[in-house]
């Protein structure tokens, strides 16, 4: 039995949390953190996605909150409410530095937030923004990480299958790792990977956590690999199942969220097997682009990675960054809208 959303909200607090660098758009994030017998867990769909795509991110939040998701070695509340098996060694995921698209000249600075990551996912394609901007950007995460470090690019859709062509034959030229969503839609991104005829491979993201058939990607062999967020996807053991059905390596991604809400992306990954030292990094160090998050301990990267681990709020800052009594009315609403879907 799903709660219902009189107890989601019971010890629920809406926050906005300010971004050192605008990332899609936005320099603040809102979200709603709740607490369930597990912990706490968030809920946060971006402010302009509609009804019926956020009942995807509650049922992630109800899951960490209340589906007894346990934490690899055994830290969390949920693994004493339900019984936790014999204690691992505490995880950690490697991940990688999130570069906004800020100009080339910041790239040094920027990175330094990321202490440790040997790998960079670079923000291209950004609107108003022009290739050689992309190559610039890229160029420098290349000259700070070495010939060693790893790039990857992320387009979110931007391009045409032609510029996506032309764009990463130059981009391969300072050595990317792999391309998420170069194109919006799974035929574009088979041409993209036909054409491209393995110089660079493709991830698929928004062809995942945004499609009415999130396998769709992987059965039409669109993609090298999957990028996978938890809480678009309905939480740990549905995106789990979807790679698993996919067989396709993945990549586990944050959707910006508080620490509370990359806490559920590091059991995500851990689930996955990606919480040890060789795996593939994460994109799940985007706590370091927060300004501000609502613990004193955030899961920021230490030398290279976060660990798996549940996170509580600290009440203070949960207080200091509480949201105005309009935007915590909004965001309420919106979770009855969500869990009457569910
Ligand atoms: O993967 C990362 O390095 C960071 C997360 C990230 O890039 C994203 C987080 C939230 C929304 C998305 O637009 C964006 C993405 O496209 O992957
Ligand atoms: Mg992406």
């Amino acid at each position: 039995m799903l709660p219902s959303a009189d107890v989601l909200l019971e010890r629920a607090r809406v926050v906005s949390l300010p971004l050192t660098t605008r990332f899609r758009g936005i320099v603040t994030r809102e979200l709603l953190l709740l607490e369930g017998p597990d912990g706490w867990a968030e809920f946060s769909p971006f402010v302009e996605y509609g009804d019926a795509e956020t009942a995807n991110w509650l049922a992630a939040a109800i899951e960490f909150g209340w589906g007894g998701i346990a934490t690899p070695g055994g830290n969390g509340r949920a693994d004493a409410a339900h019984g936790s098996p014999a204690p691992a060694a505490a995880a950690s995921v490697p991940v990688n530095a999130t570069v906004p698209a800020i100009p080339a000249a910041d790239v040094p600075e920027l990175l330094a937030r990321f202490p440790g990551c040997r790998t960079a996912k670079v923000k291209v394609a950004e609107r108003g923004q022009s290739l050689a901007d992309d190559l610039a950007r890229v160029r420098a995460v290349r000259i700070a990480l070495g010939p060693e470090g790893r790039i990857r690019v992320d387009a979110n859709g931007g391009w045409t299958v032609d510029v996506a062509t032309a764009a990463l034959t130059e981009l391969a030229e300072v050595g990317l790792e792999y391309a998420e969503q170069p194109c919006a839609t799974v035929p574009e991104l088979a041409a993209v990977r036909e054409r491209l005829g393995g110089l660079v491979r493709i991830a698929a993201d928004e062809s995942v956590r945004k499609a009415e058939d999130p396998l769709a990607v992987a059965r039409a062999g669109a993609a090298d690999l999957l990028v996978i967020k938890a809480q678009p996807l309905g939480g740990v053991r549905r995106a789990a199942a979807i790679v698993a059905e996919a067989g396709l390596p993945a990549v586990v991604s944050s959707a910006l969220e508080s620490s509370v809400g990359v806490a559920q992306g590091a059991h995500l990954a851990a689930a996955l097997g990606l919480a040890h030292e060789t795996a593939a990094a994460c994109g799940l160090g985007t706590a370091a682009l927060l300004a501000a998050d609502v613990t004193a301990h955030p899961l920021v990267p230490v030398a290279g990675a976060i660990p798996v681990a549940r996170v509580t709020p600290d009440p203070a800052l949960l207080a200091a960054h509480a949201a105005s009594p309009e935007r915590d009315a909004w965001w309420r609403e919106r979770l009855r809208r969500a869990r009457a879907l569910l």
